[in-house]
């Protein structure tokens, strides 16, 4: 096999805001350089997951390369990495980055710069990227492109004279993006003849092959049957396969400096693997290990409950094969008085848990009763002792409590400045504090610092809807500070339901109980007997709704004989039944779990 030289070498990712194109512009450079025949041409090649696609959203990094021929007659190997676009997957952005030299900017012309855009931009620069603007969506009559070069350089601090103009819709300009690759991103560099030093950038578990490890090499070779040793777990293996994504997986020989590929071992399992670990050669080792990112740690924690307890190890089992491929997912087995056993999850963000959940529904046919996400708080006790809160449930006496810590973030919230009045409301709202308001062109940026707690339920649904969906959102936690915080418990039929309890700061506690109850009486069906919702604080009710008595009864609207009919109705009356939760003497259905948690207090 030829060796490839490193200087005909380009990696790169495109950075961007969420729908300015990257997926679309990903697939028109695998097209035009022909790595995928045309008609296994699907639409979004790298965003492979079923989920990935209907969202469409990318979550998973995904690696091609591509073989390109240059309009100087030379030969190229571009590796693209590609990155997730969401504020939940940020750490997963980070990783993509430190492989590579260079990244596309896309940037919707119709558009113009966004929350994400800013901070992706930023994680490349802070990486040692090498940037090119490229400006996507030229082809809408609303398209702005002098505008949008405009913004780049006054908000980025970028040059972006020579931004390449693109529809990556029709193709337009798709092959100026190729040659600006080329040209403009450097190659990398690294020493054939160094010990190995590879970068571990990712790992994933592959039904035919087992761990899949995707490495960028530095220095050195990484071959077939070498001794490997990944410096920060201490573990070695004996290399049986690399290759390159071309964009199937394909095996080679060596992966020399520069490049991206993969490589297989007797590697049992994800967890053996670190991201950003160095591996190096077992008999001739690197003297210096390269830095590693730090772990991606859960935020956001909630209770995954099976429907129906039968199925309680088929959940974990499910559970299991997930977190095969997603480090970033935990979960611990959980008790409810309420909702029997199960297991409490973290996650990185709310879209993170909304996509296990699907995933878990979905794929393993599994009905679950999600709880409230909490984040982390720490807790002081008075004996001096301190501890991670993970679920409000498990709250010690306050008593013994003498002080609570809950994340915050800091906020970077983009909106035309017609919606700016409502943004800035439903931050004040949520307890935020402004840090900043400044103006890029006709759009308001404003930071904010906001409590996690109150952004973590639907604060970014109410962003999108009281800006019509033109505000974007992006964040990062800062730290914790203590806050006056409560404990509030739901009673239903006077019987507090564990699932419902929740942290609320003080001055928000009435105004959300009693948005909660109020949900509550909207989701509990009539009972044949009334059944009061009350939220409380230690023993001080702050609201309370009633359900009034009613016998429901679904065969009345069948008179006449057609028993078969009937039978049908009581069937689906015991099919919805199945998604209910016994409280007492009560039945609350699955959704109130988290609908009574969407609320606006
Ligand atoms: N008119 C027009 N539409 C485009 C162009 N490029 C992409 N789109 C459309 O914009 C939408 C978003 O494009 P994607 O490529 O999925 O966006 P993305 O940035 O990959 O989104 P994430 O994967 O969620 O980060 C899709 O409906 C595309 O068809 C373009 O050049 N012109």
């Amino acid at each position: 096999m030829t060796e490839r030289p490193i200087d005909n070498i380009r990696n790169f990712t495109i950075v961007a805001h969420i729908d300015h194109g990257k997926s679309t512009l990903s697939d028109r450079l695998i097209q035009l350089t022909g790595t995928v025949a045309e008609r296994d041409m699907v639409e979004q090649v790298l965003d492979s997951m079923d989920i990935e696609r209907e969202r469409g959203i990318t979550i998973k990094a995904q690696t091609v390369r591509l073989a390109y021929r240059a309009k100087d007659g030379k030969d190229y190997i571009l590796n693209l990495i590609d990155t997730p676009g969401h504020v939940d997957f940020a750490y997963e952005v980070s990783r993509s980055l430190a492989a590579c030299e260079g990244s596309l900017l896309v940037v919707d012309a119709s558009q113009g710069v966004e929350a994400q855009t800013l901070a992706n931009v930023y994680h490349a620069l802070d990486a040692g990227h090498e940037i090119v603007p490229v400006l996507n969506k030229v082809d809408l009559p609303a398209a702005e492109p002098d505008k949008v070069k405009a913004q780049i350089e006054d908000v980025i601090g970028l040059d972006a004279s020579n931004a390449v103009m693109i529809s990556a819709k029709t193709g337009l300009g798709v092959p100026d993006v190729l040659e600006a690759i080329v040209h403009r991103l450097p190659p990398p560099k690294g020493d054939r003849a160094a010990p190995l030093k590879a970068l571990l950038v990712d790992s994933w578990y592959d039904a035919y092959l087992g761990v899949v490890v995707l490495v960028r090499v530095i220095d050195g070779e990484l071959k077939r049957g070498q001794r490997i040793r990944m410096i920060g777990t201490g573990a070695t293996y004996e290399v049986d396969k690399v290759g390159v994504f071309a964009p199937k997986m394909k095996d080679t020989d060596v992966l020399g400096p520069g490049e991206i590929g993969f490589l297989t071992g007797s590697i049992k399992e994800v967890a053996d693997t670190r991201v950003g670990d160095t591996i190096t050669d077992e008999k001739r080792q690197t003297a210096v290990a390269l830095p590693g990112f730090k772990p991606a740690q859960p935020v956001v924690f909630c209770g995954l409950f099976p429907v129906d307890a039968a199925d309680f190890e088929a959940l974990r089992a499910a559970m299991g094969k997930l977190r095969l491929n997603d480090a970033s997912f935990t979960y611990e087995m959980e008790t409810s008085a309420a909702l029997g056993f199960g297991f409490r999850c973290g996650f990185l963000g709310l879209l993170h848990l909304e996509i296990i959940q699907e995933r878990l529904e979905r794929e393993f046919n599994l009905d679950l009763i999600a709880t409230a996400p909490s984040v982390v708080y720490r807790i002081k006790l008075t004996n001096g002792e301190e501890i991670e809160l993970h679920n409000p449930a498990d709250m010690p006496d306050p008593v013994k409590v003498s002080d609570i810590a809950e994340p915050w973030i800091e906020a970077t919230i983009m909106t035309p400045d017609d919606y700016l009045g409502a943004v800035l409301k439903l931050c004040q709202d949520r307890r935020g504090e402004q840090l900043d308001l400044s103006y890029v062109g006709a759009r308001a940026m404003v930071r904010y610092a906001l409590p996690l707690n109150e952004v973590v339920f639907d604060f970014y649904d109410r962003l999108k809807s009281v800006s019509r969906g033109y505000a974007s959102f992006d964040y990062h936690i800062t730290g914790y500070r203590t806050g006056d915080l409560v404990k509030m418990q739901i009673l239903v039929n006077a019987e507090p339901v564990d699932a419902l309890a929740m942290l609320v700061h003080r001055t928000r506690a009435e105004g959300r109980g009693r948005a909660m109850c109020e949900k509550l009486k909207e989701l509990i069906p009539p009972h044949m007997f009334q059944v009061p919702i009350q939220a409380a604080i230690g023993g001080k009710i702050v609201a309370r709704e009633t359900v009034r008595a009613f016998r429901k009864d679904v065969t009345a609207k069948c008179y006449g004989g057609d028993i078969s009919r009937k039978r049908k109705l009581l069937d689906k009356q015991k099919e919805g039944k199945k998604r209910m939760r016994q409280f007492g003497k009560v039945e609350i259905p699955q959704e109130a779990f988290i609908a009574a948690l969407k609320v606006d207090g």
